[in-house]
């Protein structure tokens, strides 16, 4: 049987007359990594402040590994890593000396600090930098600082917000690497909130989307994608050249294509409720415009983002 280790049950929180997070309920198991997107102010903070115990709910329940977060914020606080976007260190401290630091504070035994610290910045790639002042580490290592100096206390949940802004692709890609590891080997929880949607289509077991305190959806990507596109299932990309106004109009004509996206001027991405490539491909080329590529997509995380929150103008849709 699953193990809910994050359970959110018509979870509110009314600043005012604004109702930041609307009745929101949610589980997700041991082990799991979830992904929160939203745009700003859609509440994605203000849950992670009531899940922490930092913030009241106004009402509704917030469990976290079994303990209510608002009547035992502190068992709460022992089991839950936070790691910001920029993590405060002791500028003038040592990686292995900030980590030190931190398990002091969680009354851990000398001995037992510094194996676990050890053993932690190995984890984390930062062995040889682990006497260097944190204050001297770039972006990159304070970030997998950070992680290590949440790790230390062996927490069963951690809460990542936008933890790897500012960090270079390769960075940002053994990251991420990192986040899975320890979520696989040690059943660690992972909640993500982040606006890198590849990083979270890359990582995340399960998305939920937010907006105005509200989840819309949850699910897989590809359940997600299932339910949003369910009458649209085939995507197309085209490469055309040189991509005349009337082609485009033709092809909007087809009575399978839904809607045209232009990625550029030369490539438009199309939703079809069948896959009509072979007559895609009869009607450019009889227009006398070249082909020069023509994709069946899979839908990803950009487009079910775009079409629950952006750009709803930049789509081209069909008057029904
Ligand atoms: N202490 C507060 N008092 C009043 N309103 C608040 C308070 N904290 C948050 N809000 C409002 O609640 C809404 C949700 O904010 P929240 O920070 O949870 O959104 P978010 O999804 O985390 O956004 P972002 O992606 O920008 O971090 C916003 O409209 C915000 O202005």
């Amino acid at each position: 049987m699953d193990q809910h280790v994050i359970e959110l049950e018509k979870l509110t929180k009314v600043y005012g007359d604004y109702t930041a997070v609307d009745q929101l309920s949610l589980m997700i198991r041991r082990g799991e990594i979830f992904g929160l997107l939203g745009p700003n102010g859609a509440g994605k903070s203000t849950t992670i402040l009531m899940m922490m115990g930092l913030t009241e709910p106004t009402s509704g329940t917030v469990r976290v590994c079994g303990y209510d977060s608002t009547r035992n914020p502190l068992s709460v606080k022992q089991r839950v890593g936070y790691l910001p976007d920029d993590v405060g260190f002791y500028e003038e401290l040592s990686g292995l000396e900030n980590l030190l630091y931190t398990a002091r504070l969680n009354k851990m035994s000398r001995e037992m600090a510094v194996e676990r610290a050890t053993a932690l910045l190995r984890r984390v790639g930062l062995e040889e930098a682990s006497g260097k002042k944190a204050g001297t580490y770039s972006r990159g290592m304070r970030q997998r600082l950070g992680l290590a100096d949440v790790l230390i206390k062996q927490p069963e949940v951690i809460i990542l917000d936008e933890p790897t802004l500012g960090i270079d692709p390769e960075g940002v890609r053994e990251f991420l690497q990192l986040i899975q590891e320890l979520s696989r080997d040690e059943q660690i929880t992972v909640l993500l909130s982040s606006h890198h949607l590849h990083q979270v289509q890359q990582i995340c077991d399960r998305v939920g989307l937010f907006v105005g305190g509200r989840l819309l959806a949850v699910g897989t990507v590809s359940q997600l994608s299932q339910q949003l596109f369910a009458e649209e299932p085939f995507l197309i990309e085209l490469h055309v050249q040189p991509g005349s106004t009337a082609l485009y109009k033709k092809l909007l004509e087809l009575p399978e294509v839904s809607r045209i996206e232009r990625v550029d001027a030369n490539r438009w991405r199309l939703s079809c409720t069948a896959n009509i490539a072979p007559a895609l491909t009869q009607l450019i080329v009889s227009s006398g415009e070249q082909l020069h590529s023509l994709t069946e997509k899979q839908y990803g995380l950009d487009e079910i983002y775009h079409r629950y929150f952006a750009g709803r103008d930049s789509d081209v849709r069909k008057m029904a």
